[in-house]
């Protein structure tokens, strides 16, 4: 098989302005106007992001480090672990594609990188992005580790090898005449530098490995990097040494993180001429390119350690990854002008970003928890960039025979140019550099003029210096003189020189002394400034604790208020109860006091009823004694009449005898009955009485046990209260007795502490400062002090003048409850008299009442036996009357009849003390032998 790639004719569409030219200048045949493309065309291709998360480096391993990010690779999600104020937070963010630390470079080649470079082939322009912190394997996606040293292909190769190595294999495989060219270069503090430039002497001393490269605008908005040096290769072997060539020219500089960071842009371009045939027979050229871009340490540069020298380097990489930054947010928002001219960076990547190149962007992450803020800002900065569109376009295809004909008109202008200095004899040499050279040989004159007329201004200077030192030298001959005598002196002098160096050493180090001492002040003043900021802390704590104090205070002036108008509220509803007690009482003594009073009217009406009743029995007496008068006249008339007319009428005395008999034995039957309806009428009279007695007694207990029951249940329910007040009262004197010992303890504790940082503090002082301190600490003591009693003395006054009121209401209290004692004693004392009182008085009734039952019993009975006497007398007469009259007729002129009258009598005396009189008399009939 021909080699492919040696006949092809290099060309290069975008690096040399030759190639661009041509390119321009070519009518070209367009392919790839399907559909799908013109599409995207249309609407853009999002760029593609890719997260690579390294493995833990041994280092951290040892150490333990923890691992902070976690990648989920089905799910496209990198999650990281944040604490933020012990509080755990984790954001996620999802990509294109995610690479855990586990994977491969093959795996993250085939999936991520291979579609990109078949894409190539069909002639579309990529470039692949290598983009984060340094140290988390950009280089080593892009590159990889090194050849080994038997050729074989390393399994850890990166994207740069394989992505050549696929290209071979594909072009191989297709038979197809090819040529691939590479370029390699560096962007370092916005200096372009290629990478692959042969090595030779060059006008940078300091730098002789590597010429600056210019970049140069094509005048329809693309870019050219003039001069760079491309490289045709046919194997992977040649990458590789392409690989190592650039890289041990890339500048690497010794940061505190990574030894072999890098701390410049690269940018490697691939590409790919692929000639084909159309269908006419016609030979075109296909072109695609591939850029691999591994940028600088996306870090902070004030952590990377890059100090003085590295200042410039620092800002100039800051200036092109800030730019990238800027010019992605830019195309993200779509907000008007891209600022892609501001940085070399984003003028060279101009058509990856947003332009008609696919572009692809690996970000690469560590897992530590020390990278975790720049990890962040990674995935922040690669999360943005996924929104980038960007508009493919496949290159077009250049016809060979045209592509020929440049190349041909090329070569004969080269050929003039080389003819031409020839003709002349010398060197060629490039316009440029002759005007450069001419302005430094202008520069040069102007110099050397410069210094001529130097030259003589320093000629007299020279005369007039010496003069000068004629004019010295006599001067210096007098000054010998002086200098001898002054060397004696100076020898004095010596002396007190050395005295004085002693004293100087000894001021030195008492300076030192002094400036240790003052150091020390420094260092107290600091610590005092941080404990005066402390003490201002604490005070202000202590403010605040005053402040919750106050609203304590003014809780606890609540309750005593809320107190106070509960005391008010049962002050009153003590009165009203009290009020209440007074009536029922005043109503029970009015009761009483009437029930008194119809009691002695009852008794008055008794009394006044016997007195009657005596005076009606009296009267009835009078009425008998009177009868009994007139019968015992009657009797004697007829005694009279009998001794008269004894003898004549015998007969008719003995009928008028049973006559009389009978008349005087009805008559005494009526008297009998009558006195017996009298007693009886008396006894039932005593018997209602003493009913009533019985009656009102009772009604009199019941009425006073019910005043006894209330005046106890009131007595009982203000005992409560007067419990409850107490217990509330207690209550509150514990809680006031409580919060003043609360207080007094922080307000000790407050004092306390101030004390002793106080006391600490005047210890670490010096004299001076102590002075100070104990004027200031005195002051703010003092200050405390003042503010801490007066705290304590309002607490103390508020609490006595609680103390005072709940003394005045436990007085008035007990006060209320001795009176009310007292009054329940008494009333109970009067209620006690008074059922003594009314028990006694009812005994007497009912004593008396006895009596005169008893009495009246004797009377009916003395009379019943009166009467019976009276009869059986009366019998007895009228029988002996019989008998004298049948047997004794003459002897009864001889014997005469004599009635005596017994008297009896009853004496009464009532409640008042008066005494009654009643007499009964009773007729006794004696027989005069
Ligand atoms: N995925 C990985 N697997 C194994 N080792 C890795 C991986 N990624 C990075 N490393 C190792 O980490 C170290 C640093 O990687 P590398 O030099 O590629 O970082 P970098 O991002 O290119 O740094 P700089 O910005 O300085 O160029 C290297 O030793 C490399 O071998």
């Amino acid at each position: 098989m021909e080699r492919k790639g040696g006949n092809m004719i290099p060309s290069s569409p975008s690096h040399t302005p030759r190639s661009v030219e041509k390119s321009v200048r070519d009518i070209r045949h367009t392919e790839g106007n399907m559909s799908g493309k013109h599409d995207n065309r249309e609407k853009g291709v999002n760029v593609q992001v890719v997260v690579r998360c390294r493995p833990m480096n041994s280092d951290e391993e040892k150490l333990h480090t923890p691992v902070v990010i976690t990648c989920n690779e089905n799910r496209r999600e990198v999650c990281a672990i944040q604490t933020v104020a012990n509080k755990q937070i984790d954001r996620s963010f999802v990509f294109d594609k995610v690479f855990g630390p586990k994977s491969q470079q093959r795996d993250l080649y085939h999936t991520a990188v291979s579609p990109i470079v078949f894409e190539v082939l069909e002639g579309y322009n990529c470039t692949i992005f290598a983009y984060g912190q340094t140290g988390t394997g950009k280089t080593y996606t892009m590159e990889g580790g090194g050849r080994k040293k038997n050729g074989e292909f390393p399994s850890d190769a990166g994207v740069i090898p394989r992505a050549v190595k696929q290209i071979f294999d594909i072009l191989e495989a297709q038979s197809a005449e090819y040529s691939m060219k590479v370029t390699f270069l560096e962007l370092y503090n916005e200096e372009i530098t290629d990478l692959l430039a042969p090595e030779e002497a060059s006008k940078f001393p300091e730098d002789k490995s590597k010429k600056p490269i210019a970049l140069m605008e094509d005048g329809k908005g693309g870019v050219l990097v003039r001069g760079l040096e491309e490289e045709l290769v046919s194997t992977a072997d040649e990458i590789y040494r392409i690989l190592e060539k650039g890289s041990a020219k890339r500048r690497t500089a010794e940061t505190l993180m990574n030894k072999q960071s890098s701390r410049s842009h690269s940018i490697f371009s691939i590409t790919i001429h692929i000639k084909e045939r159309t269908p006419e027979g016609e030979e075109i050229i296909r072109c695609g390119k591939l850029n691999l871009v591994d940028l600088a340490g996306s870090e902070n540069i004030s952590r990377s350690g890059a100090k003085d020298g590295r200042a410039r380097e620092a800002g100039e990489i800051n200036k092109s990854l800030l730019t990238l930054g800027r010019v992605i947010n830019t195309l993200v928002e779509r907000s008007g002008h891209i600022p892609y001219r501001d940085s070399k960076l984003t003028r060279l990547l101009r058509d990856s970003l947003g332009g008609k190149t696919k572009t692809c962007i690996i970000a690469t992450i560590s897992p530590s928890i020390h990278s975790m803020e720049e990890t962040l800002s990674t995935l922040d900065y690669a999360h943005r960039a996924k929104n980038i569109k960007n508009k493919p376009e496949i290159n077009q295809k250049l016809m060979k025979s045209a592509m020929m004909k440049d190349l041909y008109s090329e070569i004969e202008r080269l050929k003039q140019e080389v003819y031409a200095a020839r003709e002349k004899n010398g060197i060629y040499i490039p316009k440029e550099r002759y005007l450069l050279e001419e302005e430094e040989k202008k520069a040069m004159a102007e110099k050397i003029e410069r210094m001529e007329l130097d030259n003589e201004s320093r000629g007299k200077q020279m005369m007039e210096l010496q003069e000068l030192y004629n004019s010295q030298l006599l001067i210096t001959a007098s000054l010998t003189e002086k200098l001898e005598k002054t060397e004696i002196k100076l020898q004095e002098t010596e002396h007190s020189l050395s005295d004085l160096e002693e004293k100087h050493r000894q001021a030195n180090v008492t300076i030192k002394e002094k400036e240790y001492l003052i150091s020390n002040l420094l260092k107290s003043e600091k610590a005092l400034l941080e404990r005066a900021f402390d003490l201002r802390a604490e005070l202000d704590n202590a403010a605040s604790d005053v402040s919750s104090l106050f609203t304590k205070i003014e809780r606890k002036d609540k309750i005593e208020d809320e107190n106070r108008i509960l005391v008010q509220q049962f002050q009153s509803h003590l009165t009203k109860e009290l009020d209440t007690l007074h009536k029922t009482i005043a109503a029970s003594v009015t009761q009483q006091e009437q029930q008194l009073k119809g009691m002695e009217e009852d008794m008055q009406s008794f009394v006044s009823t016997k007195a009657q009743a005596t005076e009606e029995l009296r009267a009835a007496l009078e009425k008998l004694r009177t009868m009994y008068g007139s019968g015992i006249k009657a009797l004697d008339d007829i005694a009279d009449e009998l001794d008269g007319n004894s003898q004549s009428t015998l007969g008719h005395l003995n009928s008028q005898v049973s006559k009389h008999s009978s008349a005087l034995g009805e008559f005494f039957k009526g008297i009998a009955s009558e006195a017996e309806n009298l007693l009886k009428d008396l006894e039932d009279i005593l018997y209602s009485q003493e009913n009533k007695l019985t009656a009102y007694a009772q009604q009199q207990r019941e009425a006073h046990s019910r005043a006894v029951e209330t005046s106890r249940s009131i007595s009982n329910t203000t005992m409560n209260f007067f419990d409850t007040l107490d217990m509330h009262a207690t209550k509150l004197t514990n809680i006031v007795e409580e919060g003043q010992t609360v207080n007094n303890k922080k307000l000790c504790e407050l004092e306390r502490k101030f004390e002793e940082c106080a006391a600490n503090e005047e210890k670490q002082l010096l004299e001076k400062v102590a002075e100070l301190l104990a004027v200031s600490n005195a002051r703010k003591k003092e200050l405390v002090k003042t503010a801490v009693d007066g705290l304590r003395e309002s607490a103390a006054s508020k609490a006595n003048r609680f103390e005072q009121e709940m003394t005045t209401m436990k007085d008035s209290s007990s006060c209320i409850r001795d009176e009310w004692t007292s009054y329940s004693k008494k009333a109970e004392s009067h209620y006690v008299e008074d059922t003594a009182a009314v028990e006694c008085g009812k005994k007497d009734l009912d004593e008396v009442l006895q009596n005169c039952l008893k009495k009246a019993k004797m009377g009916s009975q003395q009379w019943s036996s009166a009467q019976e006497s009276l009869l059986s007398l009366e019998k007895s007469n009228v029988a002996s009357v019989e008998e004298i009259v049948r047997y004794k007729k003459f002897y009864s002129l001889l014997y005469g009849w004599q009635f005596k009258l017994s008297t009896y009598e009853w004496v009464e005396t009532d409640q008042t003390g008066r005494t009654g009189q009643m007499y009964l008399m009773f007729p006794k009939v004696y027989i005069n032998a």
